[in-house]
């Protein structure tokens, strides 16, 4: 009787939820303590242990999703130090508390003021100090521990970062190029957390591409997925935008905005959201061109491409952006295409090649001039 009672008991249980994931978490607010500081021995001049710290240490692999399921509580406590005594006159220090967190977390206090930034592997920070043992300065009394709520930013690392309206096809170009296995569908946000590919080349170097879920008009006032995103921009080295040659309606409601109002918006979207990403260096893929009548629109807008500026008038006026990008290079593709795929690919390391080449020379101008300055105090000019 009992067996069939557990029996039935097993078979009622819900189905297992294979396709459950958890969303993706970029954010994430803790409380954190030091600990107390031990009290002192005022009879023998006895100092009290300082309270231990709590510090967050960046490693590459983690996700916030791991951070919060180690931790058993949103409050993290680093333990006090020890009193003062007869036996033990320095009290023993409170042992730290070491969070690990994801590489690419800012940290912020509740004041929105920056922290930390852990963009390194092992780079690490206190973010809450222990209290000071007591002592005769402070009358023999331990202090308390710093409190604060602090509020963990993650952004992103990746070399590329593909931006886009949806539908465009940057999961299609992120699966052909990457070990990555997005989600890719005929309908708008089918991918709803940014998500990395690795390229792995035959010489065995590799790139980091994320694949960012589709912005739509007003993304930088937060609409649609808006900077929940955007931000991942940030860290990229290379943006790569992605246009429908044949344009995007968001749905019947929405205008059908061509291949150009789609670039002008991006444009937009990003000078809205930051303007100083608009420097960052950027390649243009214009997919979908196996489709009929693709060569025709390219035809047309190719001009207006290479110099957007040119094309502003035309452009409708919710769109127009106040400065112009420049892009290092445009191809036309289709990320369905196995062969313009190959090009891509190659074509992606080129340019990443050939900016930190162009970097590598920005910054031994930079060390140049630092020694030329240097030097030229004391001798002669370094040439
Ligand atoms: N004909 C053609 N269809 C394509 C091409 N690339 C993508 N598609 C189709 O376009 C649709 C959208 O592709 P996705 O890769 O999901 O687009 P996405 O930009 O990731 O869209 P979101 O995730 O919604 O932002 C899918 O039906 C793809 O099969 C292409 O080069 N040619
Ligand atoms: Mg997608």
């Amino acid at each position: 009787m009992v067996q069939l009672f557990k029996f039935l008991l097993k078979s009622t249980k819900a189905p297992a939820r294979s396709h459950f994931r958890p969303t993706f978490l970029d954010t994430l607010r803790l409380a954190v303590r030091g600990g107390h500081g031990g009290n002192g021995l005022p009879k023998y001049g006895g100092v009290g242990g300082q309270g231990g710290c709590v510090y967050f240490v960046a490693k590459e692999g983690l996700t916030l999703r791991k951070v919060v399921q180690s931790l058993k509580d949103k409050r993290v406590v680093a333990s006090s130090g020890e009193d003062s005594s007869k036996a033990s006159i320095f009290g023993r220090r409170g042992v730290d508390q070491r969070i690990e967190v994801p590489v690419g977390v800012q940290v912020y206090d509740e004041r929105q003021k920056l922290i930390a930034d852990l963009n390194e592997n092992d780079a690490q920070c206190i973010v809450a100090g222990g209290g000071v043992g007591g002592c005769t300065g402070t009358n023999f009394i331990g202090r308390p521990g710093e409190n604060r709520i602090v509020n963990l930013d993650l952004k992103l690392i990746a070399d590329v970062g593909l931006v886009g309206f949806p539908n465009a096809g940057k999961s299609t170009l992120l699966k052909a190029v990457s070990n990555a296995k997005p989600k890719i569908a005929a309908y708008p946000f089918t991918t709803i957390r940014p998500q990395i590919g690795t390229i792995e080349y035959k010489d065995l170097r590799s790139i980091t591409v994320a694949d960012l879920p589709g912005l739509i008009e007003g993304a930088h006032a937060n609409f649609g997925m808006g900077h929940k995103f955007l931000k991942h921009i940030e860290r990229t080295r290379l943006m790569v935008f992605m246009v429908d040659i044949f344009g995007f309606q968001l749905s019947p409601r929405h205008p059908h905005r061509d291949c150009l109002a789609n670039i002008y918006a991006l444009n937009r979207e990003l000078e809205l959201y930051d303007p100083s990403l608009l420097e960052k260096p950027s390649v243009l893929l214009l997919n979908k061109m196996d489709k009929e009548g693709a060569h025709e629109i390219l035809t047309k807008v190719k001009p207006i491409i290479d110099d957007l500026a040119s094309g502003l008038e035309q452009c409708p006026e919710e769109l127009r952006p106040k400065q112009v990008l420049k892009f290092e290079s445009v191809v036309p593709i289709s990320a369905m295409n196995s062969t313009k795929v190959v090009q891509v690919k190659s074509q992606l390391r080129r340019t990443l090649i050939r900016l930190a080449e162009k970097q590598f020379v920005v910054d031994s101008e930079e060390v140049k001039e630092k020694l030329q300055q240097r030097v030229g105090v004391v001798g002669p000019k370094v040439t």
